[in-house]
């Protein structure tokens, strides 16, 4: 478990231009030191703020978009195409964009039929995982570069939800969510063990209506009522907030402790 880091940005869009260059810098050190990078998507405007900020970077040339394993954190349960599906969203704000490799972007399955439902959904993903695992990843996931998570209100991250079952998996990586009380009410999302196993976990929170979420998660509060504490990576867990999402966190958290 790594300890959080905080970094406060001024206002929402230089957090998401200042991480998409942060993303821009990991993918290209990852792809230098081994061949290619992974990078977990999130759904939510933060995430796919940060995306639209890297389609618009000049940097983002720099990268080799076809050595790049696209994976989602979570999903809402809903036909392909649909215009609220995470996938959706970050195709609009970037992925049409750049010359990915189709093979190497890993949709989460939509309600088409192929699976009965979310949970098939899930346990479909799992194997997914599974299967693109390797040895030196002691386990049944990847060991992602980089994983995304937006924030919610209520300190959900993906699509675990304070007190809700998913939160409290410990052996499946991925679950389907029914009753989720942000809408749709049906998806599918990593668990926390499948989260732990990235390299880097980056928490995007914005605007004041986090400020209490942001808070609660980095002072102390338990992973199944605050969902949003449980997630950390191996190496390192980065809190990206703005000035409104920071503004409650305690003088010893915000700004960076001063002698
Ligand atoms: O599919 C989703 O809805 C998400 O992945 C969810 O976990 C989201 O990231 C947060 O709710 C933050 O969303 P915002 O960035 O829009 O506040």
């Amino acid at each position: 478990m790594s300890t959080p880091q905080i970094v406060v940005h001024r206002d929402k869009e230089l957090m998401a231009q200042a991480a998409a260059a942060r993303l821009i810098t990991k993918i290209v050190d990852a792809q230098a030191a081994r061949g290619s990078a992974s990078v977990v998507l999130t759904g939510g405007r933060n995430g796919n703020g940060l995306l639209a900020a890297l389609a618009d970077a000049p940097a983002r040339d720099a990268v080799d978009w076809s050595r790049l394993d696209l994976w989602w954190g979570d999903e809402r349960f809903l036909p392909e195409g649909d215009p609220e599906r995470n996938a959706t969203q970050a195709r609009e704000a970037l992925l049409d964009a750049v010359g990915l490799d189709p093979a190497r972007v890993h949709y989460m399955p939509a309600a088409d039929g192929t699976h009965d439902d979310a949970d098939a959904a899930a346990a479909a993903y799992a194997a997914e995982l599974a299967a693109a695992a390797r040895p030196e990843d002691h386990g049944p996931v990847p060991s992602f570069d980089v994983l995304l998570l937006g924030v919610g209100p209520d300190t959900h991250v993906a699509s675990l939800f304070p007190e809700l079952p998913g939160v409290r998996e410990t052996e499946r990586t991925v679950v389907g969510v029914h009753g989720a009380p942000k809408p749709p009410p049906t998806r599918v999302s990593l668990t926390l063990p499948a989260i732990r196993a990235a390299r880097e976990v980056w928490l995007l929170a914005a605007g004041e209506d986090k400020a209490d979420a942001v808070t609660m998660a980095l002072s102390g509060a338990g992973e199944i009522q605050a969902p949003a504490a449980g997630a950390y990576g191996r190496r390192r867990t980065l809190w990206l907030l703005d000035a409104a999402a920071a503004a409650k966190l305690p003088r010893d958290l915000y700004p960076p402790a001063s002698p």
